[in-house]
């Protein structure tokens, strides 16, 4: 379903990356590690369209993502390092919004996280680690093929990392796709990893 053929990238003039090839079918999972500075967050950021590869091009069932942006961006859920919060509105109204977008819902998701006792609090009050769970939760909303996530574990309690597990089996088993950055272990069974 995914596929990247000959990837390179510069940023600034410095070769991140290059001669990259990979391809993932469905319920695939995939592990971008390495050292501070290797590429990660560039690789999530060109797997979202967002940056464009130097060299190379990224497909989605054989055809270029270039070709429909927006087609793209409707069918991958990306988190970022930022948790991509409004401070002023509470925990459901921050879900509630991007609901709005997305479908999906809110209860559902605020469960999946374990944040509904939370759900009436600004979340400018949360703590990093419960913003962390609520810009996850988004991931709990309707269903998209395609999930980019930037260290999505950073911040989190253990209890926290174990809940993400079965979120994750079940958006696999439903033949979803992971592409996850990370220094530490996730619960993703049977991911290949690529180190960058
Ligand atoms: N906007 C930019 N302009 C120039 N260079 C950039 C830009 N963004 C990132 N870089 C450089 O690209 C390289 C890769 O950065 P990236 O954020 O992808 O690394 P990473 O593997 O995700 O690192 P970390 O583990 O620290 O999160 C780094 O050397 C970084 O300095």
């Amino acid at each position: 379903m995914l596929e990247v053929h000959d990837l390179a990238c510069l940023r600034g003039d410095r070769v991140v990356f290059s001669g990259l090839s990979l391809r993932l079918s469905a319920g695939a999972a995939l592990l971008l590690t390495g050292a501070n500075g290797a590429g990660k967050s560039t690789m999530l950021r060109i797997l979202t369209g967002l940056l464009r590869p130097a060299e190379g091009a990224v497909l989605w069932r054989g055809e270029d993502i270039a070709l429909d942006p927006a087609a793209h961006a409707a069918r991958l859920r990306y988190l970022s390092h930022q948790d991509a919060l409004k401070p002023a509105l509470t925990v459901a109204e921050n879900l509630t919004f991007f609901a709005g977008l997305t479908g999906g819902s809110v209860e559902a998701a605020l469960d999946a996280v374990a944040l509904a006792p939370l759900a009436d609090l600004p979340a400018r009050v949360l703590s990093s680690g419960q913003k962390r769970r609520l810009a996850l939760a988004r991931l709990a909303l309707a269903p998209v093929p395609l999930w980019l996530l930037d260290e999505p574990t950073t911040g989190l309690d253990a209890a926290s990392v174990e809940r993400l597990g079965p979120l994750l089996a079940a958006h696999r088993a439903a033949g979803g796709i992971v592409v996850a950055a990370t220094h530490i272990p996730l619960p993703l069974p049977d991911a290949q990893e690529l180190r960058l």
